[in-house]
């Protein structure tokens, strides 16, 4: 049954109890064993409020690898920015083996329940810093990282091009904000001809000297529990998102929550989140984190169906 009343306002309406409960026609991926939400009936009013205001007063803030890439295809795990790097072309063996080695080291302590951000987060600076360094020291050159990303086996989740191309017709604007390397990222968007002018990036941009060879990296490091300092800083001042005030965030880590933070007056912020790795021993942390929690999902189905959904309004 359909309770819509829309002369009462939403937290009168939620006051009296009655909320709008999405039919299962009108959002059916969200019935999916593979999504957990805490609270059906806040999500369903949330994406109704935000249906109800429009595509104009939407914006999109999404994490990226691992959330707009696939985390694994075939049971084999996909590369992350970073992990793209790690070609001939670009770096030598003993340089790949030093950044595995690190990544064994420190991927573990990203994901670990049992501490908390502000314990992890000197560590994730060392390991950004370290790898940074030994990236520079290879003096990659800028006009092979093209070739590095078609020889990658990096993947975009299925349906990403209905996503992408949804806001792009609807003028929706989609800002990545992510903790891997610009460059990279900004290639894979290209080669998958999904880089509409509606997208803004926000990452660790290489920087080159006038010969194409890395010499540094630009601007404040970001990594995975740093993105409020970013959302703060970089995001709250991007004019494209200016009166924008419903979110839709997508992120895997629990630091991409605060990927919103310098959204300024923000009306409805509806976050979903990819459950990965380590299923079991983060599910609790990310039911009680995320508005929707998608376990072992390589799709974007469900954020493709809430776009449908919203961008079907009237008034947009
Ligand atoms: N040397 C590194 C450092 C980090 N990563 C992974 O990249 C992810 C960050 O990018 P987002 O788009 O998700 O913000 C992060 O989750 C790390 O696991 C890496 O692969 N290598
Ligand atoms: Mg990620």
């Amino acid at each position: 049954m359909i309770y819509h009343i829309p002369w009462i306002n939403m937290p009168v309406r939620a006051v009296l109890g009655i909320w709008h409960q999405l039919s299962k026609k009108e959002i059916p991926e969200l019935a999916k064993c593979s999504v957990l939400m805490r609270e059906r009936s806040k999500v369903e009013e949330t994406i109704y409020s935000m249906q109800q205001a429009g595509a104009g007063s939407l914006q999109v803030i999404s994490d990226f690898d691992m959330t707009l890439t696939r985390f694994a295809y075939n049971g084999k795990r996909m590369p992350t920015t970073h992990n793209i790097l790690d070609n001939r072309l670009l770096i030598n063996e003993a340089c790949a083996k030093r950044m595995r080695e690190l990544m064994n080291t420190y991927y573990p302590i990203e994901i670990d329940t049992n501490r908390s951000a502000e314990e992890k987060l000197p560590l994730m600076v060392e390991w950004w810093t370290k790898v940074h360094k030994l990236l520079i020291q290879q003096k990659i050159r800028k006009d092979m990282l093209g070739m590095a990303v078609k020889e990658s086996n990096a993947m975009l989740r299925d349906g990403y091009k209905q996503f992408f191309d949804r806001l792009s017709e609807n003028q929706v604007p989609l800002l990545i904000f992510s903790a891997g390397v610009g460059d990279v990222l900004e290639e894979v968007i290209r080669q998958n001809h999904v880089f509409h002018p509606n997208v803004h990036v926000i990452s660790n941009y290489m920087d080159f000297d006038h010969t194409g060879v890395l010499r540094s990296f630009q601007g404040q490091l970001i990594h995975t529990f740093n993105k409020r300092e970013g959302a703060l800083s970089q995001a709250a001042g991007l004019r494209q998102l200016k009166g924008r005030s419903n979110v839709l965030l997508l992120g895997d880590s629990l630091g991409d929550l605060t990927m919103a933070d310098g959204v300024s007056e923000p009306k409805n912020i509806l976050t979903i989140g990819f459950l990965n790795d380590q299923v079991e021993e983060r599910k609790e942390s990310y039911i009680n984190s995320f508005d929707i929690v998608l376990v072992n999902d390589e799709t974007l189905d469900v954020p493709n169906s809430i776009l449908r959904y919203i961008t079907s309004s009237r008034n947009k």
